[in-house]
């Protein structure tokens, strides 16, 4: 059956596997490709839209490499932050026409958590994030913690909310966290986990806790298929599945 061509960069991890499996189940989509590292891209065995699940490393070369050759591009790897973001739209102004969504979460229930987050956020004194992966993930913090914070970060600015109270003054060892956009955040990797995080979010006498858990990869593939079927409808570089969802309005 052939449909929207798809290629696969990073094919043989965990959610390369996954993807390739997704693509080949769905009969509008037809899976042309299958990369690793050690692949050459060239023109990605003529697909029509790269899924782009690697290592943060990598993920720019490899992004930029499918821009250059008008293929768009449904990104997961995590890693891209401002300054990433910034040089793939300079890119993309060079190539109309080519869409790429770099999306830090596809799981529906954490694009849904995020968004709460955002909302939730100015009406709280303290906000603070807790990321749980598996063991084998390669960087800290999270793409949606830091996803999360950056949303929250912006709410809270927005509406003028001052800085989460803290009378910590001594913390030798860095057991408050990270602080990515002002906002605590603390990562566990722990074998039995997939990937899964909080939001606390205080007031004197409430605390709103928004958890989202990715029990497995199945989790992540309604949005992989989401990002290749609309990718091409949005030109230039769209971060987050939200906007391909309508929950952006
Ligand atoms: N947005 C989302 O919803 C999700 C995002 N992720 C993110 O996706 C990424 C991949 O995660 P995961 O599958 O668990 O990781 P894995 O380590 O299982 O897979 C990464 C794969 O990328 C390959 N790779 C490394 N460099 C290159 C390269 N230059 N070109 C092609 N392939 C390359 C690796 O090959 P080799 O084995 O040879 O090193 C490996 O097969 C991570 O950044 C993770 O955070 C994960 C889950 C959900
Ligand atoms: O490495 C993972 O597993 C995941 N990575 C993404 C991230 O860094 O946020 C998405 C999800 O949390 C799973």
């Amino acid at each position: 059956m052939s449909g929207t061509k798809v290629a696969v960069v990073g094919a043989g991890g965990r959610m390369g596997r996954a993807a390739c499996a997704a693509v080949e189940a769905a009969d509008d989509l037809e899976l042309v490709g299958r990369f690793g590292r050690t692949d050459e891209l060239g023109d990605l065995a003529g697909a029509d839209v790269a899924v782009e699940l690697t290592v943060p490393d990598a993920s720019p070369a490899t992004v930029a490499h499918c821009v250059g050759r008008g293929v768009h591009v449904v990104v997961g790897t995590s890693g891209w932050d401002e300054e990433r973001l910034g040089r793939l739209r300079d890119q993309l102004e060079e190539a109309p026409g080519v869409g790429v969504l770099v999306a830090p979460n596809f799981a529906v229930g954490a694009v849904l958590m995020m968004e709460l987050a955002r909302r939730a956020a100015p009406f709280f004194e303290s906000v603070e994030i807790l990321e749980m992966h598996h063991p084998d993930k390669v960087d800290a913090p999270s793409g949606t913690a830091a996803r999360t914070a950056e949303l929250v970060a912006e709410a809270r600015s927005h509406a003028g909310v001052p800085p989460a109270p803290d009378a910590t003054a001594r913390d030798p060892d860095g057991a408050r966290g990270a602080r990515l956009h002002g906002v605590p955040v603390h990562s566990v990797r722990l074998r039995g986990l997939v990937a899964h995080q909080e939001v606390l979010l205080g007031n004197p006498g409430e605390v709103l806790t928004l958890r989202h858990d990715s029990l497995e990869r199945s989790s992540f593939m309604t949005g992989v298929l989401t990002g290749v079927r609309r990718v091409a409808e949005h030109p230039g570089l769209t971060v987050g599945l939200e906007h391909y969802l309508g929950l952006d309005a």
